[in-house]
This record gives C-alpha cells, sequence and structure tokens, in this order.
C-alpha cells in the first residue's frame, strides 16, 4: 500500500463480533443496564439534566480532568461510559504472548485475530502497547465503578457500535474527546454519520405524536493539550511554524484552563515501583505523585533529562499522556503547586517547555494535516530515500554493530520505551546515516511505543528526517560524539548489550566490537566526529564505516 495515505482499512464481517458484553438485540439489555447504570441511583438524584448521554472514550481514558465526561454528567440523568475496541488496531497473535491480564481481557485481543491494521510496511501493533491499553481500560472501569458507574467495552467498530447503543438505549448526545489525524477524523465522520441514522423521541413527549423524533448529536470536546484551542492567539492555519515563536506567543498570551475536577475523589494514589509502565490513571497519578513529591526529581529534571538508562531521568509520563490517562493540564497545576511548595527553577519550567513541544505537534498535525505521514513532509522535500529492507531490518532488530544503536533498538522492543536522546540518535542514524525511508522508522516506532502518538511521533520524524515544517531543526547526531557526551563510561550499551560488561568502558562504544561481528555497511558513510550541521543523504561525506574507530579517538579530544 502507498504509504503516503493512511487510511482505514474497509471492514470485514468478524468485526461484528461481541463479547466481554452479549449482544445488545437479546435480552441482556437489562443485565448491562443493571451493570453499567446499577449503581447510579444516588447521582441520577444530583443531576440536573435528562435522558441518556454516552461518553465514548478514546484516547482519553482516564477520570480527573475529563471534560466529555463532565459534560455528560450535568447534562444527562445517566451516562453509558463505552469503550470500543476497534480491530483495527490489533495485529497478529504474536501480539498477545506477552499479555498477561486476565482471561477476559485476552479474550478481547484474541478475537480481534485477523483483522490487520493498515499499515504501510506491515507492522503490527506491539504486545507492550497491547497490554497497556488493557491495564488502561482495567483501571478505567475500576474508576468508574468507584464513581457508581461502569465501563461498557466492546468490540467492534465505533462507527457500528456508538449508533447501535444509541438506538438502543434512545441516547441525545454523544460526547468524545475530539482528535486531529486522518484516520482518527474518519471515524468521527463515520459515527456522526451513523446517529443521523438513529432516531429517538424527545424525553417527557412520548405520548405526542406530533413531537418529530430526534437524531443523537455527536458532541466532539477538545482536551489533549496544555493549551485548549480556542485560547490560542492565532487559528491552526495561521500557526507559527518555528516551534520557539509558538511557544513564545502562548507563553505570552494565553493562559491554561484549570483542570476539571469532576469527580473529585480517586483514593489513595498508587506509587510504581521503580520504572514500570502500567497502563491506567491510578498508575499515571502514582508516576507523577512519585516523580515531583516522594523523590523530588522535578527540581533536578533539566538536568538528567537526557539521560538513557534508569526510571528517573526523565518523568516518563508519556504512555499516560498518549492514552490520554493523565491530563497535560493535571501535570501544569501539579508543577505549579511544586514551584509554589517546594522550588522553581529551569527545570521545573523544562517540563512545561517540553509539554509545549507536545501541543505544538497536536496543533502542527491540524494545520499540515496528513502531509506529516508523508515522504516529503509538511515542506514537501525531495530526497532519494532508500527502502532496503535487510538494512532496515539489522536497525530495527538492533544489530548494525554500532552499540549505541543497537541498545536503543533492543531496549524499545523489549520495553516499549526508549528515553528522547535515544529516539533522536536512531533515526538520525536510519535516516542520515543509512538513507532509509523515515517513513520505515517512525512506523516501527508506532508499532513499539507505549507512548505513540501520531502528532509526536509523526512531528519528530518528520524534524528528524528534515522534512519537517521547521528547516532549522535539521540536525545530524554523530554518534561518537553522543557516545562520548550521553554514555560515556558504556554503561547503557552494557546494559542492553551484556556482551559489552567484560571489555573496558573506553571500548564498549566500538563498532563491531565483540557482540556481533558484522558492522553493516553505511550507504552514505558516516559524517565527521562531533558535527551538528544539517545534512541530507545527498550532502554526505562519503566517508566509509571504516573511519569510525578514527572518529571515536577524535571525538575524544
Ligand atoms: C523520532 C522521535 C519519535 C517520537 N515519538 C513520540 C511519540 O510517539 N509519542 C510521544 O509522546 N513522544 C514522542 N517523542 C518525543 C519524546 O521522545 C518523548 O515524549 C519522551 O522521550 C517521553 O519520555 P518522558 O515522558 O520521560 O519525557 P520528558 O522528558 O519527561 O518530557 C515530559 C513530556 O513532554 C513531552 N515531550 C517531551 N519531548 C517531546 C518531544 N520531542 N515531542 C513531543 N512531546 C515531547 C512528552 O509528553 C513527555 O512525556 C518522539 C521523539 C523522537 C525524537
Amino acid at each position: 500500500m502507498d504509504s503516503s495515505m493512511k487510511s482505514v482499512p474497509s471492514s470485514s464481517s468478524s468485526d461484528k463480533t461481541n463479547f466481554w458484553v452479549p449482544s445488545l438485540e437479546s435480552n441482556e439489555i437489562d443485565r448491562i443496564v443493571e451493570e453499567t447504570f446499577g449503581g447510579y441511583s444516588d447521582l441520577k438524584m444530583q443531576r440536573r439534566g435528562e435522558g441518556v448521554a454516552i461518553v465514548w472514550f478514546r484516547n482519553d481514558l482516564r477520570v480527573l480532568d475529563n471534560e466529555a465526561l463532565c459534560r455528560a454528567w450535568v447534562s444527562s440523568k445517566m451516562v453509558l461510559p463505552v469503550y470500543c475496541v476497534d480491530p483495527r488496531l490489533f495485529g497478529g497473535l504474536e501480539n498477545l504472548q506477552c499479555c498477561t491480564l486476565d482471561g477476559l481481557a485476552k479474550r478481547c485481543i484474541v478475537d480481534s485475530i485477523g483483522l490487520i491494521i493498515d499499515s504501510s510496511f506491515e507492522f503490527k501493533l506491539h504486545s507492550l502497547r497491547a497490554q497497556f491499553l488493557i491495564e488502561c481500560l482495567v483501571d478505567l472501569r475500576k474508576n468508574l465503578i468507584k464513581l457508581g458507574s461502569n465501563l461498557l467495552i466492546r468490540h467492534g467498530k465505533p462507527e457500528d457500535i456508538i449508533p447501535s447503543l444509541a438506538q438502543t438505549f434512545g441516547v441525545h448526545t454523544v460526547y468524545a474527546h475530539k482528535e486531529t489525524c486522518s484516520e482518527e477524523l474518519l471515524v468521527e465522520q463515520l459515527v456522526s454519520k451513523g446517529l443521523q441514522q438513529v432516531t429517538i423521541r424527545p424525553e417527557g413527549q412520548k405520548a405526542k405524536s406530533d413531537q418529530k423524533p430526534l437524531n443523537p448529536k455527536l458532541q466532539l470536546i477538545w482536551g489533549s493539550t496544555m493549551y485548549h484551542i480556542d485560547d490560542l492567539p492565532f487559528t491552526p492555519a495561521n500557526l507559527p511554524d518555528i516551534y520557539t515563536q509558538f511557544r513564545k506567543s502562548v507563553e505570552s498570551k494565553c493562559t491554561i484552563r484549570g483542570c476539571l475536577k469532576l469527580p473529585t475523589s480517586l483514593g489513595p494514589l498508587r506509587v510504581t515501583k521503580g520504572m514500570c509502565f502500567i497502563g491506567g490513571e491510578s498508575a499515571a497519578l502514582g508516576r507523577v505523585n512519585e516523580y515531583f513529591w516522594s523523590k523530588d526529581m522535578l527540581k533536578v529534571y533539566k538536568e538528567t533529562r537526557n539521560g538513557m538508562l534508569g526510571p528517573n531521568y526523565s518523568t516518563k509520563f508519556s504512555p499516560w499522556l498518549a492514552f490520554g490517562c493523565l491530563s497535560p493540564r493535571f501535570v501544569y497545576e501539579e508543577v505549579k503547586r511544586y514551584e509554589k511548595e517546594r522550588i522553581a527553577n529551569d527545570s521545573t519550567y523544562w517540563v512545561l517547555f517540553e509539554l509545549i513541544w507536545r501541543d505544538y505537534f497536536r496543533f502542527i498535525s491540524i494545520k499540515y494535516r496528513n502531509s506529516i505521514f508523508h515522504l516529503g513532509g509538511p515542506r514537501k522535500v525531495v530526497t532519494k530515500w532508500s527502502q532496503d529492507r535487510a538494512l532496515f531490518e539489522s536497525w530495527r532488530d538492533g544489530r548494525t554493530g554500532y552499540p549505541l544503536i543497537d541498545a536503543n533498538m533492543k531496549e524499545l522492543s523489549a520495553t516499549g520505551f526508549m528515553s528522547n536522546r535515544g529516539r533522536q540518535i536512531v533515526c538520525s542514524f536510519l535516516v542520515r546515516d543509512m538513507g532509509i525511508d523515515w517513513r520505515m522508522g517512525a512506523e516501527w516506532f508506532e508499532t513499539c511505543l507505549l507512548d505513540y502518538d501520531p502528532c509526536s511521533n509523526y512531528g519528530n520524524w518528520t524534524y528528524g528526517a528534515g522534512v519537517g515544517n521547521d528547516p532549522r531543526e535539521d540536525r545530524y547526531f554523530s554518534i561518537p560524539k553522543q557516545a562520548q557526551n550521553y554514555d560515556p563510561e558504556g554503561e547503557y550499551v552494557a546494559f542492553w548489550l551484556p556482551e559489552l560488561q567484560r571489555l573496558p568502558k573506553e571500548k564498549r562504544h566500538f563498532p563491531g566490537i565483540s557482540y556481533t561481528k558484522q558492522v553493516v555497511p553505511l550507504k552514505f558513510g558516516n559524517t565527521s566526529s562531533g558535527s551538528s550541521r544539517a545534512r541530507t543523504p545527498n550532502q554526505r561525506s562519503g566517508r566509509s564505516n571504516t573511519d569510525i574507530r578514527r572518529w571515536m579517538k577524535d571525538s575524544r579530544r
């Protein structure tokens, strides 16, 4: 398939399988009502609104600062929270092998086998992210149950499930968070179209036969960024192309809205042990508590953020932010509280600086639409790229012979995470040293990363490949220089490539040493040590990789 167009694949009959909750057409409806609305009686009394609303959970798997949930809550007598396990998200059986959740959760995923994600380079969703998602859902359900609600989880496409539920329950409004990329926008359109086919009678008007039936509405709400889209001092179409201009403008002209505090009680925070990514809002809040308050790492974030080894060099909030278990506005409020109660310094500011990057890429996806997925990127840069599969696979599997690259790629496959430093280095290596089509790298990240997010992933890859909207960010990462600055003792590479542990520290970064005999030939040769000048494949120096040892030496001078 042409990867320049990311599209939603066509439907398949097996998409319709339902489990967790049996078919809605059967006499199980009463059971679902009991299960889902059962504990609501007290809350019902407090509501002002009328009728039934659906909250369609997407990448907002939290109850804190969830505007869709809040709006449904105040506008309706009953709220039906729903998550659709979209078969287009899941790949083959191999994804399940690491899933360790209960049989029910597993069955949910197993039933989607055979429905292949529409992947340009045929990679599938990694088992680790599938597991993280299941954990998010289990936790969301628990948190909703604590509030006297529940989560209805159904397998199938949202455009089939949501209208069918709306019809069954006479839903007046479906509340959901707005997305920005084409696949997600298409699903929104299809759901909206499906709802137009549904008719419900307005509440309290049943007796009046002349009353016109209504269509349920789809209300899409902005909620994924720190800065609200409506508060920006420009329209997305006029978004500055330079990050710094964007940042300065929002910092000086906008305020960040407060977190929506409904519901107010979530029980005690759970602190995660070590760095362990467990899906769900409870673990997300636990990590914020741990990183900011109990470990007190926020005050040194700016000095440690370029690390690669260990749980606390950076916040590690990204997987929870990506699934929406954590609100960026909540992180903002916690930073401000920390600044008041402990210390305000460059480090406390820098977390917000990085979160503004996240906002920026989200708004860029609105301005530049699908071009962020295209080979030439937003600037439509014409460059010749290779799609050499063998070369690519050596990068993907951590077999290039360059320890810094291989260690990072092994970490990604094993954990679903890689540091920001590592991501920049392996991205630069793939596109600039190997000359491989950057979309293959981006798609492999999409497959593996727990924190995969289309805007941040493709935004960063287009920057790394030199096709992003801001040409000034086109930078080359020299391996020897990066090794010297960020892993001078070779601790990181020896952790992921244990064969290197018996080598003296100064030799651990030598290409092809000891753990593999092979060093992949670099199509364009590597570049001189220490350079961070912009390069594109056709501007290469043409040096062969036999020079690497010399570069290592040079870069130490
Ligand atoms: C090639 C490449 C691909 C990437 N793909 C993704 C992705 O799919 N999803 C993703 O969330 N991040 C992505 N990033 C950005 C960044 O690497 C991660 O957000 C960060 O490493 C996550 O670790 P952390 O939460 O400890 O970050 P911290 O350093 O603690 O930063 C705090 C938060 O700021 C945001 N942030 C930090 N750096 C960036 C950045 N460069 N771009 C956007 N947001 C940022 C993240 O939400 C992060 O959680 C990518 C970077 C590169 C170079």
